[in-house]
């Protein structure tokens, strides 16, 4: 079916002892969409990212990625639809240990079995891909500005080839520029690659350059999903005031007010 939703999420409940996180919450993202993922702090983005990529399991609900649901898919076919997204985490994640190189090789070696040379010829194109100098390759983490290191993460995150790319907040802690050229590269390789891409971010103005469409999370659900012209009128405090708010209008999302 064409238009099936690549991530499929019905009814999740998710929780820490006592304190819901996800209560009842529904998703569909659509292939090759850019869904920003918004809500305040709290509210359980990471945690939907991580239940959706099968790092933490819900108490309730169903979630199916490429038509495969991820909590009953026996563990071999787990890891072969695992290959199919590349998650990259808020910090980045790299390895401090191994070079931009050896991080970007890291998926291949655990999922794929390839000669060394091969491994090494396509960690360098994924890394040229993200727009680092060739001479990156062979430096370490703590030896990178943090935009290259989120570009080394983005790499590794496109190390298998994806369908599905999972961003966590990859424009927080960036200078304006930085951000703007991160955002930039996520529609790139969007539309180079045919990715579908899951973007948990708090930053208006990439929602404004790269999301296709806005999903908010609030009051432990998604409480609105479409256009950022819909989330305009919807009637929720927080939604009015991220929206409506003086950062909005810096992002050009509302227009100036008259003056
Ligand atoms: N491993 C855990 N154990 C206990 N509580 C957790 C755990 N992981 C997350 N939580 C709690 O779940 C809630 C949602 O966390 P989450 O990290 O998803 O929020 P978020 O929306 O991504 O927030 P932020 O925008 O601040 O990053 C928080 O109250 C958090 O403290």
């Amino acid at each position: 079916m064409a238009d099936a939703p690549v991530i499929r999420v019905r009814g999740l409940v998710t929780r820490f002892g006592r304190h819901v996180v996800h209560d009842g919450l529904d998703l569909d993202v659509r292939r090759g969409e850019v869904l920003g993922v918004v809500g305040g702090s709290g509210t359980g983005k990471s945690v939907l990212l991580r239940a959706i990529v099968g790092l933490l399991r819900p108490a309730e609900g169903q979630i199916e990625v490429l038509g495969q649901s991820v909590r009953d898919t026996p563990p071999d076919a787990y890891r072969r639809l695992r290959r199919r997204w590349g998650v990259m985490f808020q910090d980045g994640a790299l390895f401090s240990s191994l070079t931009v190189r050896q991080n970007v090789e890291a998926p291949m070696r655990e999922q794929l079995d390839l000669p060394p040379d091969v491994m090494r010829t396509l960690a360098g194109i994924k890394v040229r891909m993200v727009g680092l100098p060739e001479d990156a390759q062979g430096k370490y983490p703590s030896e990178l500005s943090g935009g290259m290191r989120k570009r080394a993460g983005f790499a590794r995150a496109i190390a298998l080839d994806p369908e599905i790319v999972f961003l966590d907040e990859p424009t927080a802690g960036l200078d304006p520029i930085g951000a703007a050229a991160f955002d930039r590269l996520i529609r790139q390789l969007r539309d180079a690659l045919g990715l579908t891409v899951f973007l948990v971010t708090h930053d208006l103005d990439s929602l404004h350059a790269v999301c296709d469409r806005v999903a908010v999370l609030a009051d432990r659900r998604v409480l609105a999903i479409g256009s950022i012209a819909d989330m305009l009128d919807v009637d929720h405090p927080w939604v009015r005031e991220y929206f409506h708010g003086p950062r909005a209008r810096a992002a050009k999302i509302m227009p100036p007010e008259p003056a």
